[in-house]
């Protein structure tokens, strides 16, 4: 089966993370973390930064590897590096996503995540749990 490597962006501010709806293909209506798949020769932390350019139309930081997770689909297996990141600059425009909301620690659960979403939505509660002590 074929690997795609992705990124994806736990965009935080206010103590709300952001989530957005996908707005086309296989998946469309799922809620994830905004990002996309690597290109050859650049490095995770490159292709976050510019699939959230792409996509959102900000300037992140991330600023920690929070979990990859490696998920079999019927199609192709994924390894997604997901980074905890902040808004460097910028506003939030979707150009690609048909909805954002930004959840509380509390409302993680209260989204419809891709399959491979799941647990990272679960560690990332665990994580948010173990800052706030
Ligand atoms: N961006 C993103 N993709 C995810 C997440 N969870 C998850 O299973 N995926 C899957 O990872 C793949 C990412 O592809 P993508 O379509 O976002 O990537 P891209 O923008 O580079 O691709 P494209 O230009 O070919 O559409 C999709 O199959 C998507 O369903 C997630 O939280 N964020």
């Amino acid at each position: 089966m074929k690997t795609i490597e992705v990124v994806a962006a736990i965009i935080h501010h206010d103590g709300k993370i952001l989530a957005t709806q996908r707005g086309y293909g296989e998946f469309k209506d799922g809620w994830e973390f905004p990002g996309g798949k690597m290109e050859p020769g650049e490095t995770a932390e490159d292709a976050i930064i510019r699939e959230i350019k792409e996509e959102l139309e900000v300037e992140i930081k991330p600023e920690k590897l929070l979990v990859t997770v490696d998920y079999d689909y019927p199609k192709f297996h994924l390894t997604m590096h997901c980074f905890i990141s902040s808004i460097v600059s910028g506003h939030i425009l979707l150009t690609e996503h048909e909805a954002a909301k930004w959840l509380l620690p509390s409302e993680l659960e209260t989204v419809d995540w891709l399959p491979a979403d799941v647990e990272v939505a679960e560690k990332l509660k665990e994580y948010l749990a173990g800052k706030n002590h």
